[in-house]
């Protein structure tokens, strides 16, 4: 299988074979050329050469969900395969079908709630759903827990062998390694474009498999220097609402040459938090930043003149114009402090610094993978001397390499003396970063705990809800 893209081959010679009943893992670097061979098997891509033969349909979940927010669920999952009476859609038989399917794999909904109501996890059951109305003898699933709470995985796991027992043959797409040693049966590992080794799942290693995708070691993360904290922002008794994320009288600090990691499962306030922090939604209460006051109403573009940098969590929907090329996002919100003809050099810098591929500055954002694009986000938020990094998720969707690259850069900004407030849902990235957590449940700061102190089974229990 062979498909270019102007003048990046994306797929460069792969054969792959997935067999009915086997959970099959593709891995790689961000940009390998993962979701292109997963959208040419599915039909969305054409090969430029190579053939796709499957016994029986094909169905994908994309990595990002492909549903109509507006219309129910059972419209989405039945969209142009309703039942009908006559001419009439059959709305009591539509409901029963999605019904009767989520009850078939373990998959619950809603029939009638609107997709946009519904948080990520279960619209990626209805996700789940559409693909498998059509009843696919194979199903391919890219980067599926990207976005899903420790609990949803393994659930979501579950439904996943459930489907293999039945026979389906399922391809599923990830960087998250501990997912593939203990979900899959096969790992193919991809290298620009082409398999670099195939293994059964047993007799590899989550090691052995990081090493191979990134041809080498895992680069090591950047030394902390010994730095005392200053005092930088200061939150007292601060509330905001955002969507459906609240915070409730938060009451912390985050210093200069500090990392405070947000410990907590998506949902429980961090939006509110981050957003009051950028100035996308206004805050109740006290808060001080540099040695003044920071108004609760201010703009964005006030808080980036006080030096507050914001790594959003949606990478496509908050933080990047995705038809706009990389030189013009990386300039984004300095375009009146940069000359316009330093934009090129500024693009230039993140690329080189951040291992952005291809290291391309008229590229279209829209057209790099994932993993790229993210690349972008942290390298533009921490090109410019930022006093306070409000990180989200700054890794997601990020291969383990390129993941230690951005942790490493949060952590050389923290050494250069600037506060970073890490949000983030992977505890090991937190652990791996941070000179303090914080626990967030409910909106609330549940507990804190220096690094020498951190303790994951009580973090992890105040994360769920429990007591200290
Ligand atoms: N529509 C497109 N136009 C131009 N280039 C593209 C297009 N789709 C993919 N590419 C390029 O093809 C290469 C492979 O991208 P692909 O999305 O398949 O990688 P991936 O392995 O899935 O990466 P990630 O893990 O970051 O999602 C990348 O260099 C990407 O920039």
């Amino acid at each position: 299988m062979r498909r270019r893209f102007g003048a990046v081959q994306a797929v460069a010679g792969v054969d792959l074979e997935l067999v009915p009943g086997e959970i099959h893992a593709l891995v790689g670097e961000n940009g390998a050329g993962k979701s292109t061979l997963a959208a040419i098997a599915y039909g969305a891509v054409r090969a430029d050469e190579g053939s796709v033969e499957a016994n029986g349909v094909v169905g994908l979940v994309h990595q990002h969900f492909k549903l109509i927010d507006r219309l129910r669920v059972w419209e989405n999952v039945l969209l142009n395969r309703e039942p009908r009476r006559g001419w009439q859609i059959d709305v009591a038989a539509a409901r029963e079908r999605v019904r009767r399917l989520g009850a078939t794999y373990g998959l619950e909904v809603d029939p009638d709630a609107i997709v946009e109501t519904l948080p990520v996890g279960i619209k990626q059951r209805v996700e789940l759903l559409r693909e498998l109305d059509r009843e696919p003898a194979v199903l391919l699933l890219d980067e599926p827990t990207a976005a899903l709470a420790p609990g949803e995985i393994a659930s979501f796991f579950a439904t996943v062998q459930g489907l293999a027992a039945r026979g389906t043959a399922i391809l599923v797409v990830t960087h998250k390694l501990a997912e593939v040693i203990a979900y899959s049966q096969r790992v193919t590992v991809m290298r620009a474009g082409t398999v670099v080794a195939r293994h059964l799942t047993a007799q590899t290693s989550a090691e052995q498999i990081a090493r191979e995708m990134v041809g080498g070691d895992v680069p090591a993360l950047a030394t902390r220097a010994a730095v005392t904290p200053r005092p930088l922002l200061a939150l007292r008794d601060v509330s905001a609402a955002s969507g459906t994320s609240v915070l409730e009288r938060a009451t912390f600090e985050v210093g200069a040459g500090e990392i405070v990691g947000i410990a907590g499962i998506e949902g429980n306030g961090q939006s509110a938090l981050a957003d009051a922090l950028a100035g996308v939604v206004r805050f109740s209460g006290d808060a001080a930043f540099d040695g003044a006051p920071l108004e609760p109403g201010d703009t964005p573009a006030q808080r980036l003149a006080r030096g507050i940098r914001v790594i959003p969590q949606d990478r496509r929907h908050e933080a990047l114009i995705l038809d706009w090329s990389v030189r013009d996002n990386v300039a984004l919100g300095r375009q009146r402090s940069l000359p316009l003809r330093a934009f090129g050099d500024a693009a230039r810098e993140v690329i080189a610094a951040y291992d952005v591929r291809p290291p391309n500055p008229d590229a279209v954002a829209g057209a790099l993978s994932g993993g790229n694009q993210q690349k972008v986000v942290v390298g533009r938020a921490l090109a410019s001397a930022p006093k306070l990094v409000v990180a989200y998720q700054p890794t997601r969707g990020v291969d383990v390499g390129a993941a230690a690259l951005l942790q490493s850069r949060l952590i050389e900004a923290r050494n250069a003396g600037a506060g970073v407030l890490l949000i983030s849902f992977e505890l090991d990235e937190i652990f791996a970063c941070a000179d303090r957590v914080l626990v967030i449940a409910g909106g609330r700061f549940v507990g804190a705990f220096a690094r020498a102190e951190i303790d994951r089974g009580r973090i992890g229990a105040l994360m769920a809800g429990g007591a200290a």
